[in-house]
């Protein structure tokens, strides 16, 4: 059930008016939806049900917000970190510590001691160098980490070249090939206890199949580690699954993929780990923005939104599409391009878009913007850093203030010697 619905001709967050909310709060700005999050949360928990022993680690990179996390710890979800920045933020969310991986293809050595003098449950290695690494420094530190090793599958996810991430050619995880060794030669330091392997192929995923080829790869993969008489007790399946964003996209459902799952994994005899982001965030979130004015043109007119591209930066890096949709729809339809007031040519949502009918002044939202949304916002053309609110029936809160210029300027310097 979507929680951003029409009532009484206006589009409302659960129970609360999107007019109500750019009132208090000024727009652009993200709203989030905790019954969707709860819900999405639920929905993948369930869909897991036949595949047995399940650890569920959401990916904080999809929406690091602390109240967002929150939600998910209460739901029993861990967290998939790829920085000590989302460590801490996991940590305050109160998630416990056994319930964190650590993920990402950069850890510095200070982020494996912070890792580990937290007591986190896996680290997810992606090469040779960071294994012996972290050997070293677990040894210096009189710990041994769990560990699963990171195997790039060279499968083609079938998406968008950028967050395509199980291709040979991807900076991704270990060739698969070479794990094996690998696998072997780290489960010979008395300082990590290599225990899985994990895999992740990429994300936005519209097919089952390429999913299933890579695990098919990890299945015998397990089966090749365990005859050389290697343990291999947990397998990280990653995350990847995708979410309707244009219309006539239809991703596979979470029952579908539970259902692949349970079937391609029946024989391994090990707890499976999972990293979803997109499938539990996407739809929870909204970009509220206002028309700041529709500029007549040769062609379509512009509708020029006071969002723009460094608060929603999806269409200008992958030409992602999210639904533009009125706050208080008239019925009628226009053809437009939508952009944000950025000077680059870039800062453009939508391109010949048959939309709702806007006018300067009104309200309109992206839709399935809750996750890659504010986190990837910056603050480029010194706009402010947009701000964030949950909304929880008839609750709402500010959950990330509204940065303004002057307080980014505030933390920067003149040397001395240009005065
Ligand atoms: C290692 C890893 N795990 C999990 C995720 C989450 O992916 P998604 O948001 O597609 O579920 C990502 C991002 O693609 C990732 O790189
Ligand atoms: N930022 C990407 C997803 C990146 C996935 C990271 N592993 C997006 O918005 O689609």
């Amino acid at each position: 059930m979507d929680h951003f619905q029409l009532k009484n001709g206006v589009l409302h967050a659960e129970d609360i008016p999107l007019t109500e909310l750019a009132e208090i709060y000024g727009t652009p700005v993200y709203i989030y939806s905790a019954a969707t999050l709860r819900r999405h949360a639920q929905v993948f928990r369930e869909a897991l049900k036949p595949a047995g022993r399940v650890h569920l680690a959401f990916a904080v990179k999809a929406n690091p917000n602390l109240a967002v996390l929150n939600i998910l710890a209460d739901e029993g979800y861990g967290a998939d970190v790829v920085s000590a920045g989302e460590l801490n933020r996991a940590l305050q969310a109160g998630v416990a510590p056994e319930d964190i991986v650590f993920s990402g293809v950069g850890k510095t050595a200070d982020e494996m001691r912070h890792g580990l003098q937290t007591g986190i449950g896996q680290f997810n290695i992606e090469s040779a160098e960071e294994g012996h690494e972290l050997a070293a420094i677990a040894a210096e530190m009189g710990q041994t980490p769990a560990i699963a090793l990171r195997v790039n599958p060279d499968v083609d996810a079938a998406t968008h070249a950028k967050i395509s991430t199980g291709k040979a050619e991807n900076k991704f995880g270990v060739a698969i090939d070479q794990a094996p060794a690998l696998y072997a030669e780290l489960s010979a330091k008395p300082s990590l206890n290599m225990r899985g392997i994990a895999v992740h192929i990429g994300s936005q995923l519209l097919s089952l199949d390429p999913l299933e080829q890579a695990f098919g790869k990890v299945g015998d993969l397990v089966q090749t580690l365990r005859g050389q008489g290697l343990t291999v007790s947990h397998v990280d399946l990653g995350g990847g699954l995708g979410v309707p964003y244009a219309p006539g996209e239809v991703p596979p459902s979470p029952a579908d993929y539970g259902a692949m799952v349970a079937r391609v994994t029946r024989d391994w005899d090990v707890t499976l780990m999972f990293e979803p982001g997109r499938v539990i965030a996407g739809n929870a979130g909204v970009m509220l923005t206002r028309v700041i004015r529709v500029k007549q043109a040769l062609g379509n007119p512009f509708v020029v939104v006071d969002g723009a591209m460094n608060d929603l930066a999806r269409p200008a890096l992958y030409d992602a599409w999210h639904d533009f949709v009125a706050v208080q729809p008239n019925g009628e339809t226009m053809a437009a391009h939508i952009v944000g007031p950025v000077c680059e040519t870039g800062d453009t949502f939508a391109r010949d878009r048959e939309i709702d009918a806007v006018a300067a002044g009104d309200l309109a939202i992206f839709r399935t913007a809750g996750a890659y949304g504010a986190t990837l916002a910056s603050t480029y053309n010194s706009r402010a850093l947009v701000p964030e609110v949950l909304v929880d029936g008839s609750n709402h809160a500010l959950v990330a203030d509204r940065i303004d210029p002057a307080t980014i300027m505030a933390a920067e310097r003149v040397p001395e010697w240009l005065k």
